[in-house]
């Protein structure tokens, strides 16, 4: 039992059993963050809830150590008149489980330093010693300053994981070993922690000293212009000046602050010499304002218990602004897990029940597939799926790369001209035969097939991967029917493959077998030969302008005469004036061909120039002196001549003609022409084939493909047989489903959970159920102004109660006289002291 406070109005009772622990700072808070770390833990995530940090800010002695004590509810800091806190003390609070049968023993609370790892401190005494130890170790013993911190953690069952932090004091003048501008150096040290948004700052001034001068609230207003984070704590009530008070303050009407002020009545030196435990002193300081009728009225703004109360009322509405938040997670992650426990379905026992299961996934894939196919499934915003993937490949894939193909690639001017002559036979080449445009055209058309049929695998492979897909979540339960449906789906896959390549190889033989010249778009002979002719007189007026240059043209007389005849050929079947044009003699009449008009090209291939006639004058005209030569030379030779014995392997001569180059030039161009007309068809007709023999096809007969292969009632059982850790799973996912709905709920609940703390009610662990009030002293002697109630210096017991649901108070005046008998808890005697450590 305390000893009486001289100056107490009247003996106080013990203000709690003295056997029973009292609340710490935030304590009312501990049930709300409690579940909402168990909600945390459940959206198994890392987070947890960021409480702000509460720092004292004040100028020396002001009495922030007593404050931070009294909030704590445990003596362990130094104190004195003289400078005390000269290093920052961050103060960890830390919440550790409770023991089974719910008591907190000596050995539950403790207090661990930082810098003395593993070293658990259960005296508190010891505590303060090492805080002043470690203080000279790093500040000196004469009242040097420090900004490095001293890091303490305090362990118990009864706090909330909040971070407190004690300030060293603003003093103005150096004493002892301080610099001399000790004054900027600890209103430094002090900025350094309150800039920070998620600092609740308060800011203590004593009462004796000047309070519209007052260093705390001057320097908090720096960091906090506004004030909606600073509250406002005026010390040593009890030792103003005789005939002042500090109403005007409180009331906020000297210098307001958004949060308000809190009077408070610490322990003096004295009491601290005497050891006068923080129970004592709350109530004393009850008892203080309780004896002065300045402060009646005010009881929302007197005693720690109400600054406990105002910081109750910040975490509170801290925790108010995750809950939205948290509850579009939990949303969320219900809705998935919802979503997953129905995949898992139930299980069916009676072999009818079984069977509609059965048909039931099997129809729901077949749905699922056509519906990937056809683009309705679940829209992806990642990636292509489903039919947009085949039609990529089509497009992109498989018609771009037959774009890309050059017609005659693969394909060198040699190559073409070697065809021209092995097609020409021992006759030379008078004229472009048809037969090595066919054979070089179907050499390239068939090269088209190898593309064709790789498309078709693609899409197969394409089908493969959306029958993974289908129904995946779904059908891990039942992982022998899902390989049973693989089987078929691959199976029927590989079945309509092979029509569809054999389709795509039939398309492309019919491309070779027939070669089209009579197409409308094909350029025709007359055509190719007119624009070979323009491409040949262009790059050899190119030509002869370099040579005429060099002067050297005149002095190659032979070489000349071979060009002429050369183009003598190519003058007979080119259009009239061509071949003069270039400087060359027209043939003779009678080399013509009789039926060659100037604007028709008779290059000799009736196919391709579209008319026979032409054909045999060309056949007719074909003597002329090249074939006469050689015999000409025989007759008159004398003597024998050795011809050389031929090569094995025979090529063209070196030198190409200009002929044959011309030649050369019209049959790629005659290539280039068929092969596009061939290329769209391919291009047209392989997607058409794939689609209908492949894509469509399964799309129209997998769902009878199921049932004819796997709808068997002698199969049900083993086709939904679960493996055993589907049922752990199930039961996994439900459980996990319960919680979460529980934790819903709990959401639900909360902010009216959370009101009632912020109004100061705790409906908990009440044997009488009667409301609570943390931090306020449930006696009605403090009863808050804002409930309509005052202060009253003579109590009555008889007062009503009101309801802590419709937000009314219960007053209680001394508990002992309550003529209710649930007074024991309540009055100064069960005045929820902040304690707990
Ligand atoms: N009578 C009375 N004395 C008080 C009150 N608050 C603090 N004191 C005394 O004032 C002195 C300074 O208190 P502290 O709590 O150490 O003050 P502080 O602001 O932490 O001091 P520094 O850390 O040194 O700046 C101590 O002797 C306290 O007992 C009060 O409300 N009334």
């Amino acid at each position: 039992m305390a000893e009486a406070y001289p100056g107490a109005a009247a003996p106080v009772p013990s203000p709690v059993p003295e056997s029973k622990s009292v609340d710490a700072v935030g304590s009312s808070v501990i049930p709300i963050v409690n579940k909402l770390q168990d909600i945390f833990a459940h959206l198994g995530s890392e987070s947890t809830i960021n409480l702000p940090q509460v720092a004292v800010v004040g100028s020396q002695s002001s009495g922030k150590s007593s404050v931070l004590e009294a909030l704590v509810g445990r003596d362990f800091l130094p104190r004195g008149s003289d400078i005390c806190t000269r290093r920052p003390l961050v103060l960890q609070l830390v919440q550790c489980p409770r023991r089974a049968d719910g008591d907190v023993g000596e050995g539950d609370e403790w207090g661990e330093f930082l810098h003395l790892p593993g070293r658990r401190f259960y005296d508190f005494s010891e505590i303060r010693k090492e805080i002043q130890a470690e203080t000279d170790r790093e500040a000196g013993g004469n009242k040097g300053v420090s900004d490095k911190q001293i890091r303490l953690k305090i362990f118990s069952p009864n706090v909330l994981n909040i971070t407190l932090v004690d300030l060293p004091g603003i003093t103005k003048v150096p004493v002892g070993d301080q610099p001399s501008d000790i004054e900027q150096r600890i209103r430094d040290i002090i900025r350094s922690y309150i800039k920070f948004e998620t600092c609740i700052i308060l800011a203590v001034s004593p009462a004796n000293a000047d309070l519209a001068n007052s260093d705390a609230l001057q320097l908090a207003r720096i960091d906090d212009p506004d004030g909606s984070r600073t509250i406002g704590v005026i010390t040593k009530l009890d030792i103003m000046d005789r005939g002042t008070d500090a109403r005007n303050f409180l009331m906020g009407k000297v210098i307001p602050l958004k949060l308000g002020y809190v009077g408070i009545v610490n322990r003096s030196q004295e009491d601290i010499n005497q050891n006068r435990s923080i129970k004592d002193a709350l109530a004393h300081e009850e008892s203080f304002f309780r004896s002065r009728p300045v402060y009646h009225g005010l009881s929302h703004c007197c005693g720690i218990p109400q600054l406990a109360k105002k910081l109750n009322q910040i975490l509170v509405q801290h925790i108010r602004a995750i809950l939205p938040n948290l509850k579009s997670r939990i949303n969320s992650r219900l809705v998935a897990v919802a979503k997953e426990h129905a995949a898992y379905g139930d299980v069916a026992e009676s072999k009818a029940g079984q069977g509609v299961k059965l048909l039931n996934i099997l129809t729901k894939y077949c749905e699922a597939f056509s519906s990937m196919i056809e683009g309705k499934d679940e829209l992806s915003t990642d990636e292509l799926s489903g039919g947009a993937r085949i039609h990529y490949i089509f497009q992109s894939i498989y018609v771009k790369s037959l774009e890309e193909v050059d017609p005659c690639d693969g394909m060198t001017d040699e190559d073409i001209r070697m065809a021209i002559q092995n097609a020409s036979g021992p006759k030379g080449a008078l004229f472009v035969p048809e037969v090595p445009f066919e054979i070089l055209v179907r050499r390239q058309i068939g090269r088209l097939l190898d593309p064709s049929l790789q498309c078709a695998k693609f899409i197969y492979d394409e089908l493969i991967k959306m029958s993974h897909q289908c129904l995946a979540s779904e059908l891990q339960r039942f992982p022998f029917l899902r390989k049973k449906m693989d089987e078929v789906i691959w199976n029927f896959l590989r079945e309509g493959l092979q029509p569809a390549e054999t389709m795509i190889t039939h398309m492309i033989e019919m491309e070779m077998d027939y070669i089209n010249t009579s197409h409308p778009n094909f350029i025709g002979g007359n055509k190719a030969v007119e624009i070979a002719q323009q491409q040949v007189r262009l790059s050899r007026a190119s030509v002869s302008s370099v040579t005429l240059k060099d002067g050297k043209d005149s002095d190659k007389p032979q070489a000349s005469e071979k060009g002429q005849k050369s183009r003598a050929v190519l003058g007979r079947s080119a259009v009239n004036g061509i071949v003069s044009d270039q400087g060359v003699q027209p043939v003779a009449d009678s080399e013509r061909p009789s039926s060659a008009g100037p604007a028709k090209a008779t290059w000799g291939i009736s196919s391709i120039f579209g008319s026979s006639e032409n054909r045999a004058p060309a056949r007719d005209s074909s003597p002329n002196k090249a074939y006469d030569n050689p015999v000409r030379n025989v007759e008159h030779s004398l003597s024998v001549i050795q011809l050389k014995e031929p090569p094995i392997i025979l090529k063209p001569s070196e030198n190409q003609t200009e002929q044959e180059a011309m030649e050369i030039t019209i049959t790629k161009l005659l290539l280039k022409s068929y092969y596009d007309i061939v290329r769209k068809n391919i291009e047209d007709s392989v997607p058409k084939a794939i689609m209908h023999f492949l894509v469509n096809h399964t799309k129209r007969e997998l769902h009878n493909v199921f049932i004819r292969k796997l709808y068997r009632e002698n199969l049900f059982e083993e086709m939904l047989r679960e493996p055993d850790d589907i049922a752990a799973k199930r039961k996994r996912i439900r459980e996990t489903l319960r919680v979460l709905q529980q934790a819903n709920r709990t959401l639900e609940e909360l902010p009216l959970e959370a009101d009632t703390v912020e109004k100061g009610y705790n409906l908990e662990n009440d044997p009488t159920g009667l409301p609570r009030v943390h931090g306020l002293p449930s006696s009605s002697l403090y009863a808050s102004s804002e409930f309509g109630m005052s202060y009253n210096s003579s109590p009555s017991p008889s007062r009503s109660r009101r309801s802590a649901h419709s937000g009314e108070q219960h007053p209680q005046f001394y508990p002992n006289s309550d003529a209710n008998g649930g007074g024991h808890h309540s009055g100064p005697g069960s005045y929820p002291i902040i304690d707990g450590l």
